[in-house]
């Protein structure tokens, strides 16, 4: 996949002068005041800013969880007033997302009971999200048996199972090592490759949103505004050391750090 297709591709998902604003005793609290973009279909977009600058409220707008204050936002052009059945989730904190009680192919095939797919497809996309996951062969395992990098896989592999248009993350690799962090990474590239899905990803990371993105959104300002917009135009096909090698990325990385410290 190049940049120039990523660029020419439909929008997915749309943000238009999304405000928040969180009603607290001591009255309406504005978090968000005004914010615009777009995320084109098969692309990863990074969402970074300061610490309480908005980042995870706007992904709980996104994903319905949150009602919106003002502006919208629209996933294919609809208008997204609750959880959208097109969207998956995956949070930070693994451990709380898994069912323990529950073995890794049960917690993966949990989403899908509702979906009343013919049994054949389902086992098909249970085994398949596994497999792209790197977790064949751990099914019967329970997630308290598992590394902290395999039970994120396999919370990453119940999102893509559900086959979601769009993956929405929110500091998934923030809890893990930095080795497993890489490969996480790398499990993220290749999964919009194979399922040509629309990621959105909030992330800390300013390496991370770099070396992932295609689109790195800065938010700054309080309440939150988009401060700029960041085409990254490495294409599909990154590696760990050479991308991250190019000076290219240390341009790149310096520019959204010194977005992120004035925004600070
Ligand atoms: N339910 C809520 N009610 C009232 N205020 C809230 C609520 N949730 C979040 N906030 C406030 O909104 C602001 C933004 O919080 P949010 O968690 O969205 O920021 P963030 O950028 O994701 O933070 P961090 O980078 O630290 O994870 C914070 O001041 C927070 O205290």
């Amino acid at each position: 996949m190049t940049s120039d297709t990523l660029r020419d591709a439909p929008v997915r998902l749309s943000v238009r002068g999304l405000a928040k604003s969180y009603d607290t005793k001591r009255g309406s609290v504005p978090v968000i005041a005004d914010l615009t973009f777009d995320v084109r279909v098969g692309e990863i977009a990074c969402i970074v800013g300061p610490s309480g600058i908005g980042k995870t409220t706007l992904l709980k707008c996104l994903t319905g969880l949150q009602s919106i204050s003002s502006g919208q936002a629209l996933i294919d052009g609809r208008p997204i007033d609750g959880p959208p059945e097109e969207m998956a989730l995956v949070f930070q904190e693994y451990t709380r997302s898994l069912m323990p009680w529950l073995t890794v192919e049960k917690n993966v095939r949990l989403p899908l009971k509702h979906l009343r797919l013919p049994a054949a497809e389902r086992e098909e996309r249970i085994r398949g999200a596994l497999a792209a996951v790197g977790l064949a062969g751990a099914e019967s395992k329970y997630p308290w048996q598992l590394s902290g990098g395999m039970q994120q896989r396999v919370a990453i592999a119940r999102a893509i199972a559900y086959r979601p248009e769009v993956l929405v993350m929110d500091e998934p690799f923030a809890s893990v090592d930095a080795q497993t962090r890489f490969e996480l990474e790398d499990l993220c590239l290749r999964i919009r490759e194979q399922f040509g899905m629309t990621i959105v990803v909030v992330t800390h990371d300013i390496d991370e949103a770099v070396y992932l993105s295609d689109r790195v959104i800065v938010l700054g300002e309080r309440p939150a505004r988009v401060t700029e917009i960041i085409d990254v135009d490495f294409g599909g096909a990154r590696d760990q050391l050479t991308t991250r090698a190019v000076p290219e990325f240390a341009e790149l990385r310096s520019e959204v750090f010194e977005l992120i410290r004035k925004a600070g």
